[in-house]
């Protein structure tokens, strides 16, 4: 696989996700830019997989910067909603007018849970699908999962998204109350990239 640095688009609009990826590639002194900084649209994700997603948006930022471009596809898998909201985790929390509420999409998440009546359980997994796209039109992807299990009420102000719902297998404290270090240890996205870094190496 072909060298990412020393300058990496990061093709996402996601504040929190921004902030996590450029921790877990601090270590390899990549210089990191946000896609808003470079004023990079946002794709529309047309895809019906988490893979699909992530290397659209990929494939975009990379021919449109022409530099390696990194994206990050995700979501909340629920078993008892035979794996909604997954690629849709992001729309679950849009009003009509496209803004973002996640207390509404995780509220939207609990009663379907309890809908599905007390022997569908509150297993769930976060999926994050990472796609590295270059300029030449080459790409790699690379896929990481937290299994575990939804709690309510919400609990936490650390992390985003679904965070203050989720409690990773063997913890005690959600996503939302760990330190971001702890869900680095273990996360979705940890794993992704863990994957992406022994590509690379
Ligand atoms: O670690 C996570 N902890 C909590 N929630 C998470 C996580 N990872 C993804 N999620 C949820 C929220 C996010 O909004 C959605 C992904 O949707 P997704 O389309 O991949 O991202 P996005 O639209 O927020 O940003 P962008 O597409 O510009 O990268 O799943
Ligand atoms: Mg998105």
């Amino acid at each position: 696989m072909k060298a990412i640095g020393p300058k990496l688009v990061i093709a996402t609009h996601n504040a929190g996700k921004l902030r996590e990826i450029r921790d877990l590639l601090a270590p390899f002194g990549i210089e990191c830019v946000g896609a808003a900084e470079l004023n990079l649209p946002e794709p529309e994700e047309i895809g019906n997989t988490f893979v699909d997603n992530a290397e659209l948006k990929a494939r975009e930022a990379a021919d449109l910067s022409g530099l390696p471009a990194l994206a990050d596809d995700s979501g909340l898998s629920v078993d008892a909603l035979h794996g909604n909201p997954g690629i849709f985790s992001a729309r679950w929390a849009e009003d009509e007018a496209g803004n973002r509420d996640f207390t509404r999409a995780m509220e939207r998440v609990w009663q379907e849970v309890e809908a599905a009546g007390p022997d569908a359980g509150h297993d769930a997994h976060f999926v994050c699908a990472l796609s590295l796209a270059w300029p030449d039109g080459s790409i790699e992807s690379f896929e990481g999962k937290v299994h575990g299990t939804l709690v309510w009420p919400p609990r936490g102000d650390k992390g985003f998204g679904y965070d203050p719902m989720f409690i990773a297998a063997g913890m005690d404290q959600t996503f939302a109350e760990i330190e971001p270090a702890d869900k680095h240890a273990i996360s979705h996205r940890a794993e992704a990239f863990r994957k992406l870094i022994d590509a690379l190496a």
